[in-house]
């Protein structure tokens, strides 16, 4: 398992509501033959609840296709709709306070340049009343004008420091959200972008780019399996950041990669023509077919590790799952025909 950010659903209804869903939850599950495991009470809890359409939507397909409620589909309904779904909120969440630092930043600005200048025009005024000669009667007067206006600039600077604190502390507000957001979209293994992330970045360059104009690589070390039998998952973890490094290293700066699912990589390229996506996927390539990696305790070599890459260009009318699939079948071509090799589509 890779060690990831979790994301805790919030579950807060009341026992009265929760012993309701109880109820109906249990039936479902015997009459489905699901398993009263803690994941699929997740899921048909969220189904009963009603507040994740998506969920539902999927969970209603599985039950029309007369599908099993196995392992592997309940773990993937939990992933997809229930993980993902608290880190939408997430996203949202997170937007929305942004939102809220941009205006109220601004307005501390406002406020803050009309503090300055109002306290400007008092240490004006003030030096020009004590400069003023009158009578005593009015000497007095303005005297006293002079103290109230020197009071309203003492006032103003007040307000002018309490602002700039305040100012301080949303710059500080921003950096923790960037933070989370880092945090949220980013593999723990490799630095790279998450999956999540990956199917986010991925849907917005398709919706930007014009068909031709983007490229998709996706990428697969070959015989890994035979890398952690041998050498054990700590080694195979090393090796996994490796390439994600070598990726990093080769891409281009607009391009994003991301670790797409275990020891599968990818690069998603806007901007980026045919040729020159197969020839950064050579280059990466044939970067780690030179390598010789070795076991920093005792310099074993590992052997030679290689990779097998697919590159898939954007067509018309692609949408995330059909340009994934292209890549992904040109990978599987890149593998059947001997791998260590690109295979473009
Ligand atoms: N160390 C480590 N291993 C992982 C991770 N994620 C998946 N794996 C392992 O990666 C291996 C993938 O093996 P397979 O899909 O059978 O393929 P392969 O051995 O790479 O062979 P080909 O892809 O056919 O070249 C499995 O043994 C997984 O346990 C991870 O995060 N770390």
């Amino acid at each position: 398992m890779s060690k990831g950010t979790t994301y805790i659903p919030i579950y807060d209804f009341s026992p009265s509501v929760n012993a309701g869903h109880l109820k109906q939850i249990l039936p479902l599950l015997m009459r489905h033959n699901v398993a009263a495991n803690p994941i699929n009470y997740a899921i048909w809890y969220d189904y009963v609840a009603g507040g994740n359409p998506s969920l539902n939507k999927a969970v209603d397909s599985l039950l029309a296709e007369n599908k099993a409620f196995d392992y592997d589909n309940s773990v993937e309904l939990y992933k997809s709709h229930i993980c993902n779904a608290s880190l939408e909120s997430f996203e949202q969440i997170n937007r929305q306070l942004h939102k809220v630092i941009e205006q109220a930043t601004s307005a501390i600005n406002e406020t803050y340049n009309k503090a300055e200048e109002t306290n400007d025009s008092f240490q004006k005024k003030s030096v020009i009343l004590e400069n003023f000669s009158a009578s005593d009667g009015l000497k007095t007067i303005l005297e006293e004008i002079i103290q109230e206006t020197k009071a309203l600039a003492m006032t103003s600077q007040a307000m002018q420091t309490k602002l700039t604190e305040a100012n301080q502390e949303m710059e500080q507000l921003r950096t923790e959200l960037a933070q989370a957001r880092q945090i949220a979209t980013t593999d723990g293994l490799t630095g790279l972008l998450n999956r999540r992330a990956f199917d986010m970045t991925l849907a917005e360059i398709i919706e930007q780019s014009a068909p031709d104009t983007a490229c998709l690589s996706m990428l697969d070390i070959d015989h890994f399996k035979r890398i952690n039998d041998t050498y054990g998952h700590t080694i195979g973890d090393n090796v996994i950041k490796y390439v994600a490094n070598l990726m990093k290293k080769h891409a281009e700066e607009h391009h994003h990669v991301a670790r797409y699912g275990g020891e599968e990589l990818a690069i998603i390229m806007p901007n980026t023509s045919h040729e020159k996506a197969v020839e950064i996927s050579e280059n990466i390539r044939t970067a780690m077919a030179a390598s010789r990696l070795q076991r920093k305790n005792d310099n074993q070599s590992l052997g030679k590790i290689t990779l097998s890459i697919g590159v898939a260009r954007l067509q018309s009318g692609d949408n995330p799952e059909s340009f994934i699939v292209r890549a992904d079948n040109a990978l599987y071509k890149a593998k059947q025909s001997g791998r260590n090799r690109v295979i473009h589509s």
